[in-house]
């Protein structure tokens, strides 16, 4: 479910949605500035629920999928992130969204998309406009090792279902990250 703009809260201080009108064009912007490797906040209020292009993959299972339920779900993807979902620990009362860059007052939240996702819901093309633009986003299940090894942070599950596709080589990977 995602908040919609009439009565619209913010979930999360320092955060807050910019609406812009047609579909899929909005995005979550910082009001404060954050530090590489900050908290920015623990996940709390989710639910499990059925893969959807609002949900956040949180395990290796068809049925590990959460809804964040808040303001969270407008947060794009970017292939050069500024931020990542790490719910990689067995418990989920560690499950957070951490800074990977500095983030700046008015810049928009993003993460990468396939470090939560395996196979996703809605396959979209990408407009980050990164230099390392990967192109259509799909999940992780559809990129090389290398194209996953770029990137800053990968969940574990995610790392588990690359070794299990492609062997030993993966293996590689997870100790880089
Ligand atoms: C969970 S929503 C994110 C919030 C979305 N922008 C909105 O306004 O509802 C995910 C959808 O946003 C769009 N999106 C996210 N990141 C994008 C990107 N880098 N390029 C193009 N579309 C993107 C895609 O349509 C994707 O399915």
């Amino acid at each position: 479910m995602k908040p919609s703009q009439e009565n619209y809260v913010p979930s999360h201080n320092g955060l807050v949605v910019q609406f812009v009108s047609g579909d899929f064009r909005s995005s979550l912007v910082a009001i404060r500035s954050y530090k590489a490797g900050e908290l920015i906040t623990p996940l709390e209020g989710l639910t499990k629920g059925p893969k959807r292009y609002t949900s956040v993959q949180c395990g290796p299972g068809d049925k590990d999928h959460i809804e964040l339920n808040s303001d969270l779900v407008y947060i794009n993807h970017s292939c050069e992130p500024n931020a990542a979902f790490d719910l990689s620990s067995p418990n989920p009362e560690y499950w957070h969204l951490r800074a990977l860059k500095p983030i700046k007052v008015g810049e928009a939240l993003s993460f990468f998309y396939p470090s939560t996702e395996w196979d996703m819901d809605q396959p979209f093309k990408c407009e980050c406009g990164a230099p390392s633009c990967i192109g259509v986003i799909k999940g992780a299940k559809h990129l090389s090792l290398s194209q996953l090894a770029a990137r800053q942070f990968v969940n574990s599950y995610i790392l588990e279902l690359i070794s299990q596709r492609d062997g030993q080589f993966a293996g590689k990977l997870q100790s880089r990250l």
